[in-house]
């Protein structure tokens, strides 16, 4: 084993289930400057799941994003990926298990083709060849942009490039795809397209977002996070149905969208 590979991950014995993909136990985290942005934050994702994590600004939704794959560590308690803690024991398989969709798509992509942005990262994890370029092509299908393999990730509209940095991380095979304001930027039509690529997906989904009724559609689970603890935990449904809950934390529907006439997450 070289310096750079990680343990293999635990696995579970014959006939156990498998473990949740996410477990978050008692996070808390100040940064350098002393603020203190998450407060002992509990919960957990099984798998398949799709959940919408809400909140208003400063709720403390990016920190506690960037502790699910070790980019921020040091705080208080505990995050488990599919059973392993994440910490620098297993931290190139966490990366790996835990894919990260940023909200500008241009921090992911850089190469001079999107076949090269797609297979970048199992090629650095030791993967070539067919079997490289399998994952590519799977990749790129998954997301309905298998015929732009050859452009230049910037001669792409916004709504392909966000795409294509879904593709980037599905290459990967990840346990856990987390998405940061994903319907952001988006017409209505790609709006749409990437709801149904994100339903189409085997995959459990943390999706952070501000458009409530995009989580609806999407999640049938939410989490409210709210000056660092989470504030609810629920279908999203009757969380965005439950007025003072919503006035509490600073969460607003758009006017006239009534979270009672539409059907959730599935
Ligand atoms: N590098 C940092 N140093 C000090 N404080 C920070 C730093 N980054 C964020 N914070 C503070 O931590 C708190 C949580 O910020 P965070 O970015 O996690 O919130 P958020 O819920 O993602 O907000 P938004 O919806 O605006 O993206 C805020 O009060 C913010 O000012």
């Amino acid at each position: 084993m070289t310096a750079s590979e990680s343990p293999p991950p635990p696995s579970p014995e014959a006939g156990e289930p498998p473990p949740p993909s996410l477990e978050v136990a008692g996070l808390a985290f100040a940064y350098p400057d002393g603020h203190q942005a998450l407060f002992g934050v509990d919960f957990t994702i099984g798998r398949g799941e799709r959940v919408a994590l809400l909140g208003p600004n400063g709720a403390g939704k990016t920190t506690l994003v960037l502790h699910l794959n070790g980019i921020l560590t040091g705080g208080a308690g505990a995050v488990t990926v599919a059973g392993m803690p994440v910490g620098k024991r297993h931290m190139a398989e966490i990366r790996r298990r835990v894919g990260i969709v940023f909200q500008d798509p241009d921090d992911q992509l850089f190469m001079p083709t999107v076949r090269e942005d797609v297979a970048f990262g199992p090629a650095a994890a030791g993967m070539a060849g067919a079997e490289l370029e399998a994952r590519v092509d799977r990749a790129l299908d998954q997301v309905g942009m298998g015929e732009f393999k050859e452009r230049p990730p910037h001669h792409l509209s916004f709504g392909q490039r966000r795409r294509v940095a879904v593709a980037t991380v599905l290459a990967m095979e990840p346990e856990i795809l987390v998405l940061d304001e994903p319907s952001s930027n988006l017409d209505p039509a790609s709006r749409r397209e990437l709801a149904d690529i994100l339903r189409s997906l085997d995959v459990t989904v943390l999706m952070v977002t501000h458009d409530l009724p995009y989580a609806l559609e999407l999640c049938p689970r939410a989490l409210i996070l709210s000056e660092g603890v989470i504030a609810a935990d629920g279908p999203t449904g009757r969380l965005l149905a439950d007025e003072d809950l919503m006035r509490a934390h600073r969460l607003e529907l758009p006017f006239g969208f009534d979270p009672r006439s539409v059907g959730t997450g599935r």
